[in-house]
């Protein structure tokens, strides 16, 4: 509950309550109805993309409510699936802010592999969904309050080739670039090819901190050893090439390219709002693409 570099938040957060545990489920049975609730689930989600397989039922979902003081909280980069035993798929987030304004901070932003980063606003019901184990993200220090709801949906993440990076994939070509957009097995060159990208996040969110200097020192070890290794090395080198300093921001709702799936979402008064990237028939499996929609006012 409590964010990173968020001095005041921890004595302020209730323990966390696993809802899981049935024996929790009637006195909070309000937060626990949001755990059984399938309007944004993995049957809707299965549904519209069979390949993605999530898992169904409640056991298959993870809720958090969280809410950061305003005196800097923050996350520093980090895949919301890091590798087993996790089976977070899906990530959905989902904005309770009716006050933020530019200034306020706490943006979320999505570093796609290899791509331009997106800087998304944690505007009030914005709702951003992303695959767990393919988007590395991070969240801006906020100097407002700021309240964040998250719904993980598990799935059949972390298969042997999501993991392990073979000899076979350290070729530096074109294809091999396009094929970690799009693959989980990302996660373990990520460090080394977004090495500033992590350092700057860790700073933002940690500098001060108990425990910031040996998070510093363990990523930078990690980092060098990486580039010492004589195919990883180059590999990652290589990969480094393609990396960009273009932003996208997101801080308006957007109103004009919106792209408008009415029939169903009408009817839960969400609006399907936009997809990014190229590759919108399967918007869910590539690491380009992020959607997000916002629910309406009444
Ligand atoms: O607060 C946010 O916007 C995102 C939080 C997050 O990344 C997480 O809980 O893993
Ligand atoms: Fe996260």
């Amino acid at each position: 509950m409590d964010l990173h570099g968020d001095r005041r938040a921890p004595d302020l957060c209730p323990p966390a309550q696993d809802l899981h545990d049935e024996t929790l489920q009637e006195p909070l049975a309000s937060f626990a109805e949001l755990l059984f609730e399938e309007s944004l689930g993995s049957q809707r989600l299965n549904h519209w993309w069979p390949e993605l397989a999530l898992e169904e039922g409640f056991r298959a979902k993870t809720l958090k409510v969280q809410r950061n003081g305003g005196q800097g909280g923050c996350f520093p980069c980090h895949y919301d699936n890091s590798g087993p035993p996790s089976k977070r798929s899906i990530t959905c987030l989902v904005y309770l802010n009716p006050d933020w304004t530019d200034g306020d901070g706490g943006e979320l932003v999505l570093h796609p592999f290899l791509e331009p980063d997106i800087i998304i606003a944690p505007l009030m019901r914005r709702a951003v969904f992303f695959r767990s184990d393919l988007i590395l993200h991070s969240v801006r220090p906020s100097s407002a309050e700021r309240f964040c709801f998250t719904l993980w949906l598990d799935g059949p993440t972390n298969s042997r080739e999501d993991v392990n990076l073979t000899a076979k994939l350290l070729r530096s070509e074109l294809e091999t670039v396009d094929f970690l957009k799009r693959s989980p097995v990302q996660r373990s060159v990520s460090r080394a090819v977004n090495s500033e990208l992590y350092e700057e996040s860790l700073l933002a969110c940690m500098s001060g901190m108990p425990g910031c200097d040996e998070m510093l020192q363990g990523h930078r070890q990690h980092v060098t050893q990486q580039l010492a290794h004589p195919q990883l090395g180059p590999f990652v080198e290589f990969l480094r090439s393609f990396t960009c300093s273009e932003t996208v921001r997101l801080c308006e709702p957007l109103t004009a390219d919106v792209f408008r799936r009415k029939q169903d979402w009408a009817r839960r008064r969400v609006d399907f709002a936009w997809t990014l990237g190229s590759n919108n028939n399967h918007p869910v499996r590539s690491c380009r693409v992020v959607w997000k929609f916002w629910i309406d006012d009444d």
